[in-house]
């Protein structure tokens, strides 16, 4: 292995975090994301995603707001302050208080932005604590948490290869997932697809890991067993994602058509690394099944989910009060079936927001003294919300039914008198002018029936994992945890307590039947 590097861009180390106009100039790094038949020149510039990365922006900016800093900032051992959630925590109390600052970011995406930069934070809290685990690379971790909680830097994530044949092992499909085709003396060279990786358009820094969700990598999938960080314009990484729904938005309509998607896209890319040189200095696990077996495990997961749960619980107030304005504004608020639908809908609200709370009121404990957010709650997070996602949407589809598609096809209608005085005259609202119920219902579509709207139902189903691999793991971590012996030791002692001849002991009185 070389001397120890810095390697990862952008450095900041010493001054903080970026401002928002900082951070857009350090996304102008000749990364390599093609979109649309085109290489993108600059993300911060190009129709597809300039006004998203605007919205990471603003977030940068609140870090430097002195009324927010309290609330949103800690200051790190080296004397720079960085967001919260990027602390390592030992306490409930650390918990709640980066709960607080991720939920305040969070709210200013309405739930909808589910990678900040702090949602990665989970990932370098759960490093930070465990450096010892990474046993050679030990000095790398270590090194690597600190520049990018000093620079509140964003990283986006790819645990998985593309789907492929889940038949095969890695070995025999090769020719797709990711792998190491050379170890050189200063580092090795990658080869391969991902599947997946969230907000990578807007990120700094990339981290990969393998993972096959409940199962194991085994030691002859050692090529595969590789985890590190590259930057996002290292040579030969290159993104390739789906439709930008901001695109769509600026083509189709306007801000009043498309009011989230229009600003809040946070990009899903699958990365090809072609042959894609990774220097020592930035792996943490090398041919390692063992290591990359864990990583996931060893508080990351919990961490990721507990940013998840707590931006999900802040979307849920803001569906609630989408629905709330809806149901008030055709006034069938007043129909008791509709309470109770809203009462239900309150309800999963305040579940969600409960599972957040447990997570951090009862960690678990971690590597290094770190406070987990525990572990059985996360997993119940990530078994339910999905389902619940999906239960609050037919909600909205019950209560507004047509009224929910008795839009015009834009904004634009609105500015041709011709057509403004009907739509002033027969799309009102009881409670609202045309202009205002086409403005809360086209809110709504955005959320939850545009071709953004589906995305963002597969990502709150999917993105934590699968439905399968999500119980299956919940099964696994009760038997890990003892909770399954718990379970059945109970019944045992309720079925010791009598037999075939009466009640075992003399607690109760001998029995007679009458
Ligand atoms: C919008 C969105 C954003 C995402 N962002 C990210 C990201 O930023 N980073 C990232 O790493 N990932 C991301 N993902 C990917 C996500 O992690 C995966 O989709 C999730 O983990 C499920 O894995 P999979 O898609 O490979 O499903 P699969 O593993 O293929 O599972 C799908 C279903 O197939 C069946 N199945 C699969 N394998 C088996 C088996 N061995 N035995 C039995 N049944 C099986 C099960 O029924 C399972 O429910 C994202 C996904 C979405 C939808």
């Amino acid at each position: 292995m070389s001397p120890a590097m810095n390697t990862l861009p952008h450095e900041q180390t010493t001054t903080g975090p970026p401002t928002g106009e900082q951070y857009l100039e350090s996304l102008r790094d000749g990364r390599a994301i093609y979109f649309d038949g085109e290489l993108v020149d600059d993300v911060t510039t190009h129709p597809a995603f300039a006004t998203s990365a605007r919205s990471v922006a603003r977030l940068y900016d609140t870090l430097h707001d002195p009324e927010k800093q309290d609330l949103l900032t800690y200051v790190t051992p080296r004397g720079t302050r960085s967001h919260k959630f990027y602390k390592v925590p030992t306490s409930s109390q650390d918990l709640f208080e980066s709960r607080d600052a991720i939920a305040e970011w969070a709210r200013m995406s309405y739930g909808i932005l589910s990678r900040g930069p702090d949602y990665k934070a989970s990932l370098i809290g759960a490093l930070a604590a465990d450096t010892g685990f990474y046993g050679e690379f030990a000095p790398n971790v270590a090194r690597i948490c600190e520049e990018i909680t000093d620079g509140v830097k964003f990283v986006n994530l790819s645990l998985l290869n593309p789907a492929g044949d889940r038949l095969k092992p890695l070995a025999q499909q090769r020719d797709v997932t990711m792998h190491v085709v050379k170890e050189r003396d200063d580092g090795i060279v990658v080869r391969g697809a991902r599947m997946i990786s969230t907000g990578s358009a807007f990120s700094h820094v990339t981290f990969i890991t393998q993972f096959v969700q409940a199962q194991q990598l085994g030691a002859a999938e050692e090529d595969f067993a590789l985890s590190f960080f590259v930057p996002m314009n290292a040579p030969g990484m290159k993104f390739i994602g789906r439709p930008s729904y901001e695109h769509m938005a600026k083509r189709l309509g306007s801000p009043f058509d498309y009011p989230l998607s229009s600003r809040f896209d946070e990009t899903d890319m699958s990365i090809v690394l072609d042959d894609v040189f990774i220097p020592w200095e930035n792996v943490i696990a090398y041919r390692n099944p063992e290591v990359c077996n864990q990583i996931f495990l060893r508080g990351f997961a919990q961490r990721l989910i507990f940013h998840a749960a707590a931006r999900s619980a802040v979307k849920l107030d803001f569906l609630c009060g989408l629905l709330l304005k809806a149901v008030e504004m055709n006034q069938v608020v007043n129909f008791r079936g509709v309470q109770v639908e809203l009462g239900e809908l309150i309800g999963l609200r305040h579940q969600i927001w409960a599972l957040s709370t447990a997570m951090a009121a009862e960690p678990d404990p971690g590597p290094g003294g770190a406070a987990v957010p525990s572990s059985r709650y996360a997993l119940q997070w990530r078994n339910s919300y999905g389902e619940i996602f999906g239960q609050i949407k037919a909600k909205f589809q019950h209560l507004l039914a047509g009224g929910l598609i008795q839009i015009p096809s834009s904004s634009r209608d609105f500015k041709n008198p011709e057509s403004r005085r009907y739509l002033d005259a027969y799309w009102k609202g009881a409670t609202a002018t045309a202009e205002e119920r086409v403005k809360l219902v086209r809110l709504i579509w955005d959320v939850l029936a545009t071709e953004f709207g589906g995305r963002t139902e597969m990502h709150e189903r999917n993105h934590g994992g699968s439905f399968e691999g999500n119980r299956l793991e919940t099964y696994q971590t009760a038997q890990h945890m003892g909770d399954t012996t718990r379970f059945t030791d109970l019944v045992d002692q309720c079925m010791s307590e009598y037999d075939l001849d009466g009640w075992t002991g003399d607690v109760w009185p001998k029995w007679s039947n009458a």
